[in-house]
């Protein structure tokens, strides 16, 4: 098939898909269609978006089971952090294993590895992973086929080709506590993020409505926008959204990390106090923070360093990044150079990182760099 045909056949199965999710009558979908074909970096990834966001629905859904028996037990409070490594283990091999089955060929860079599973040492936690991945797979799996899913997960990363990039459970702390988590699976091609799913188990699905249903799917791919669902659900209705229109930044409310250790505390607040921002912090744990502020429900995403030497991982940020580009808004890092994911499992170019409406981004980052001068 020739390029041009190729093109046009995906634009039918995209406007029928993009219809489906954005619920736009014919006479606009066929304006969708034309500006893509005018445009040359057309990026058709429905297949990966599918499989993509199947992976981590049914990783979140294990997350959830581990947390629900945490809970019955009593043992929240009490336990290790090993309660936590089950579901980091599992979730990783769980959408590892989804992975492989649809794209045999492409490489993962994942946060975990199989070594606290393997020996006698690894049996207890082994024989748990092994039975709750065997609760959302669906053939069963040896505990070799689990280590080998997990270790799918070692790939370098770098700047030619296409491989995955997933952090199956970001915000640990958070999921220990019962808060924010996200299990976050993004497509990086040729160093550029292409596609990001973030399952948001536990944040509200409108956040006017706080005691209302729980549970986002996030997802985004390149040139198409973003959309939330609700995670697990029945109904794969999607809902377009978009970053606040907050044109002031003195009216924005702003995010960081609940953990201070993760996030300059005093330099954000130093920051805020500097754009005549009165409202209060929200602190979030996980990627949860990039959705918050692509579906406008905060205006900016502050990560300011705590130490020089912390270098950011790829699986922490990529498929946030794609989200927050896709709704309208803007990420860099705190020197304003965009997060390369080109690099390797780290973002060893770039330092902290910003998230903000295009608005007022560049006064945010004004303000972080007057803040910051030759702090790094
Ligand atoms: N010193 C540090 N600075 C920035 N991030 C850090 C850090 N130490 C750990 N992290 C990362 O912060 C992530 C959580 O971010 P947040 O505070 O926004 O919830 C962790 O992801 P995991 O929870 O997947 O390990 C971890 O990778
Ligand atoms: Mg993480
Ligand atoms: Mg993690
Ligand atoms: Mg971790």
């Amino acid at each position: 098939m020739s390029g041009k045909l190729q093109i046009i056949k995906s634009l039918g199965v995209f406007s029928q898909a993009c219809a489906k999710r954005l619920e736009v009558p014919y006479c606009s979908r066929q304006l969708i269609a034309s500006r893509l074909l005018s445009t040359s970096h057309i990026v058709y990834l429905e297949k990966e978006r599918a499989v993509a966001i199947e992976a981590v629905e049914r990783a979140s859904r294990v997350c959830k089971a581990v947390f629900k028996q945490l809970v019955n037990e009593e043992t929240l409070t009490k336990k290790d952090k090993s309660p936590v490594t089950v579901a980091d283990f599992s979730a990783q091999a769980v959408v590892n294993s989804v992975l492989e089955k649809h794209f045999p060929n492409d490489p993962i860079v994942g946060e975990e590895d199989s070594k606290d599973l393997q020996g006698e040492d690894g049996r207890v936690l082994r024989e748990r992973v092994v039975e709750l991945v065997n609760t959302a797979v669906d053939k069963p799996m040896s505990a070799e086929d689990v280590l080998c899913a997990i270790d799918r997960g070692q790939y370098e990363g770098g700047s030619s080709g296409r491989h995955w990039t997933l952090d199956p459970i970001d915000g640990t702390k958070g999921f220990l506590r019962g808060e924010q988590f996200a299990v976050c699976l993004a497509l990086i091609v040729d160093g550029q993020v292409r596609l990001g799913v973030v399952g948001c188990p536990n944040l509200p699905f409108d956040m006017s409505k706080p005691e209302g249903d729980k549970g986002v799917l996030a997802v985004a791919v390149q040139g198409q926008g973003a959309f939330q669902r609700k995670l697990n659900a029945d109904s794969e209705l999607e809902q377009r959204i978009m970053v606040s229109n907050v044109e002031d930044a003195c009216n924005a409310s702003f995010c960081e990390s609940v953990e201070a250790g993760h996030s300059n505390h005093s330099d954000n607040a130093k920051i805020a106090e500097l754009l005549g921002i009165s409202k209060q912090s929200v602190r979030m744990d996980s990627q949860c923070k990039y959705i918050a502020v692509a579906r406008g429900d905060a205006d900016i995403y502050l990560r300011l360093p705590v130490d020089s030497k912390y270098v950011e991982k790829i699986w922490d940020h990529a498929a946030g990044n794609i989200i927050i580009h896709e709704a309208g808004g803007h990420v860099t890092d705190i020197n304003g150079e965009p997060l390369d994911f080109s690099k390797g499992r780290t973002l060893s170019a770039n330092k902290g990182v910003i998230a903000a409406n295009s608005n007022i981004f560049e006064t945010v980052l004004a303000a972080v760099q007057t803040t910051l001068a030759n702090k790094y």
